[in-house]
C-alpha cells in the first residue's frame, strides 16, 4: 500500500517512521510519502490560505494550492487511490473503515488547518475517486494531522506482516462489537491485587466464558451504543444471563 500526505506541518507526521509503522515501511509493506502544501504555492509569502466568502472567524485553505497539489501527488503513481480528508463534520471513523482502507491501494490524506479546505476540492476530487470527509471523534483539533496519525496506525496494523501476532488484529475489540474485557499479566500480585483466579484455573471454557462476561460488563457500562447496534443473535442465553 502507497500512502501519501499532503500538509503544511511535515514534521507532524515523523512519528510514522518510528516503531511498528517504520518497520512496516522499513519492510516494503507500506510506502508512505509527506508533501509539504507549501511547496506548491508560488508567492513569497507561499500564502495557503484565505479569508472565508460570506465572512465568519478565521481563514480556510484556498483551493488553487491545494488542487496543485493533490493534481502532482496524484499523478505520481497510477495505482487507483482514495482521497482522505479529515474534518470536523466528518463522518466518523470506525474500524470497519480501517479494514476497507487496508484493502485499498493507495490512500491520499489532504490535512487541513485553520477552518479547513476550500470544499471546492473535495467536490472537484470527488468526480474523479473516492473521496472521504472523516471524523476520529467528537472533539475539535486545530488540524488533520493527528488524525491522519490516528488513521494511518489503524490502517497499517491491519495490513497482513505488520503486526507480529496476526491474532491482535483479527481478536480487536469491536471485531465481535463488544469492548475488551480487563487484561492481566504477572506477578500473581501486585500491590496485594491477585489475579482472577480462573485466568490461573487452565480451564480454557471457564476462561473463556469469564473474558466474554467482563466484556459484556464493561460494554454496557462504557459503551451501551454499541450494545444496541449488535445483531439480535450476537448475544446467547449465557450472555443475557449477565
Ligand atoms: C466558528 N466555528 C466554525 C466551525 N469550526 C469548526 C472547525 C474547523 C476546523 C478546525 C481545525 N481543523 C482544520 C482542519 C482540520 C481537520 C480535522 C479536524 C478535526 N477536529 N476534530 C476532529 N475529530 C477532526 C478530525 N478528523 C480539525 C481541523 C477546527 C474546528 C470552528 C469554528
Amino acid at each position: 500500500m502507497r500512502i501519501d500526505v499532503v500538509t503544511i506541518f511535515p514534521g507532524y507526521l515523523a512519528p510514522l517512521r518510528e516503531a511498528l509503522l517504520g518497520r512496516a515501511i522499513g519492510s516494503g509493506l507500506l510506502d508512505v510519502a509527506v508533501h509539504d502544501l507549501r511547496d506548491w504555492t508560488h508567492d513569497v509569502h507561499q500564502a495557503v490560505d484565505d479569508s472565508p466568502y460570506g465572512g465568519g472567524p478565521g481563514m480556510v485553505m484556498r483551493p488553487q494550492v491545494w488542487g496543485d497539489a493533490l493534481d502532482a501527488v496524484l499523478a505520481a503513481d497510477e495505482r487507483p487511490a482514495r482521497l482522505v480528508v479529515p474534518t470536523p463534520a466528518g463522518r466518523p471513523f470506525t474500524q470497519a473503515d480501517a479494514h476497507a482502507y487496508a484493502a485499498e491501494e493507495r490512500l491520499v490524506f489532504a490535512c487541513g488547518r485553520y477552518e479547513g479546505i476550500d470544499q471546492r476540492v473535495v467536490d472537484h476530487y470527488a468526480d474523479a475517486l473516492p473521496v472521504d470527509e472523516i471524523s476520529i471523534g467528537d472533539y475539535v483539533l486545530v488540524g488533520g494531522e493527528v488524525a491522519v496519525l490516528v488513521v494511518v496506525e489503524a490502517v497499517a496494523r491491519l495490513l497482513p506482516g505488520v503486526l507480529g501476532n496476526p491474532r491482535s488484529a483479527a481478536e480487536d475489540s469491536f471485531s465481535d462489537g463488544l469492548l475488551e474485557g480487563p487484561s492481566y499479566t504477572r506477578p500473581e500480585v501486585w500491590r496485594d491485587r491477585p489475579v482472577p483466579d480462573v485466568l490461573r484455573s487452565g480451564n480454557h471454557g471457564a476462561i473463556a466464558r469469564w473474558r466474554r462476561d467482563r466484556a459484556l460488563e464493561r460494554t454496557v457500562a462504557r459503551r451501551p451504543d454499541l450494545l444496541a447496534a449488535l445483531p439480535p443473535d450476537a448475544l446467547d442465553k449465557k450472555d443475557r444471563a449477565l
